[in-house]
């Protein structure tokens, strides 16, 4: 840990007094906690290019965004995982989109979605990253989107990020025991729910215990045995709550899930699957605009992309977009900030983290 910080555990969330300015100090329904990392710890993080990078070694993030619907989310997602130090940011969208995606943005490299074949692509390399970022503009009512969804998260093996309307699709007994399962094959998975996604989430966890138990009560064995024995008392009592505190939640659904779950919102809880949290609280309720999550997601995407530690990519990705939130407000008023502004003033993060 950096000087000038320090750090204790109470009841799994990382309490930090950082020297950096903490404003608000949230209290949970359960817990107080403090401020998250300071700028000395996470400007440790940022991946500055080494002199000999090239295109591939700096990252490749592949992003499976932009139904029809919304092509936007996937160009404000693909424009922050380049301006986030993406070496190589390809974007798999609908059909429709392709034309919005490329006007957006020449550097992108776009292609249809019927092309991404997550279980064919080549094994992660050593020095040459890679991760996927899915769900920005997923119209969660378009269902054949699930099956794009399931084969990712069953097939894909390096870092992933789930995000926008695949967290619905997601939030169901199928799509919890795919998340395990990648879990136990030690590939990491790391959700953004919104308050509402997130709510969806523990629906799918309750839907898939509930299963479980059927199951076991008419002594069927089946993929979900057992799961109810493998959650912790209190992450099962917070998933049946109507509506728990976020940071409870945050930790129930990264025990649930098997994955690091920031959950998004005036403050952001980061949780991991082993009961570990941390708070994320320099926000600016000037970030309450659409498409400011999208930016989020390619943003921690890249980082995970450039060989971050989910949990690593998911602090200095939310701080950096907060501090971008904060910067471009000051310039253009809380009023005037929209998703675009965020990633225009991510280098003005980037040197206030630094500085
Ligand atoms: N430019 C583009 O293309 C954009 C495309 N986008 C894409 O659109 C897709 C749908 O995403 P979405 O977030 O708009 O809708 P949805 O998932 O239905 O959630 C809304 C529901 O959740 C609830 N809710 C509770 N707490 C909440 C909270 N803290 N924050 C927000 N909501 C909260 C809320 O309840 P209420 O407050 O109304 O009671 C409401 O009923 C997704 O793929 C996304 O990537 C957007 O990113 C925008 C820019
Ligand atoms: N009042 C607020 N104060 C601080 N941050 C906020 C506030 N409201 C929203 N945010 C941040 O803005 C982002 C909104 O994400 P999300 O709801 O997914 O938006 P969208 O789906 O439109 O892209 C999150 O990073 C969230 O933490």
């Amino acid at each position: 840990m950096s000087g000038g910080e320090s750090a204790n555990d109470t009841g799994g969330v990382k309490e930090m007094e950082a020297t950096h300015d903490t404003r608000t100090t949230e209290k949970g329904h359960d817990l107080d906690v403090a401020a998250g990392r300071g700028n000395a710890e996470l400007a440790r993080l940022l991946p500055h290019p080494a002199a000999d990078a090239n295109k591939y070694t700096r990252g490749h993030l592949s992003l499976v965004a932009g139904s029809a619907a919304y092509p936007g989310a996937a160009c404000l997602a693909a424009a922050a995982g380049e301006r986030a130090g993406a070496g190589y940011t390809e974007v798999f969208c609908a059909g429709k989109s392709m034309i919005t995606v490329r006007g957006w943005r020449p550097s992108l490299v776009v292609r249809d979605w019927r092309a991404w074949k997550p279980a064919k692509a080549p094994a992660p390399r050593p020095g040459h990253p890679t991760a996927c970022v899915i769900g920005c503009g997923f119209d969660a009512a378009e269902t054949s989107l699930t099956s794009l969804l399931m084969e990712t998260v069953r097939g894909w093996e390096a870092p992933l990020l789930i995000d926008g309307g695949a967290l619905a699709l997601l939030a169901n007994a199928t799509g919890l025991r795919l998340a395990r399962e990648r879990a136990a094959a030690g590939r990491a998975t790391l959700l953004t729910p919104h308050g509402g996604e997130a709510a969806r989430l523990a629906r799918g966890a309750r839907e898939a215990l509930e299963e479980a138990k059927a199951a076991a009560a008419r002594g069927t064995r089946g993929p979900l045995e057992g799961l109810a024995d493998t959650l912790s008392a209190a992450g099962r009592a917070t998933l049946a709550e109507a509506s728990p505190a976020p940071a409870t939640l945050a930790r129930a659904l990264a025990e649930a899930y098997g994955a690091v779950v920031a959950l998004k919102g005036p403050v952001t809880f980061i949780a991991s699957p082993d009961g570990t949290a941390e708070i994320m609280n320099r926000g600016t309720s000037a970030l309450a605009k659409a498409g400011t999550g999208d930016v989020l997601a390619g943003m921690i995407g890249a980082l995970l992309a450039q060989g971050l530690d989910p949990r690593d990519a998911a602090a200095l990705g939310c701080a950096l977009h907060a501090e971008a939130g904060r910067t471009a407000a000051a310039a253009l008023t809380d009023i005037c900030v929209a998703a675009e502004d965020l990633i225009t003033y991510l280098p003005d993060a980037i040197r206030a983290i630094e500085s």
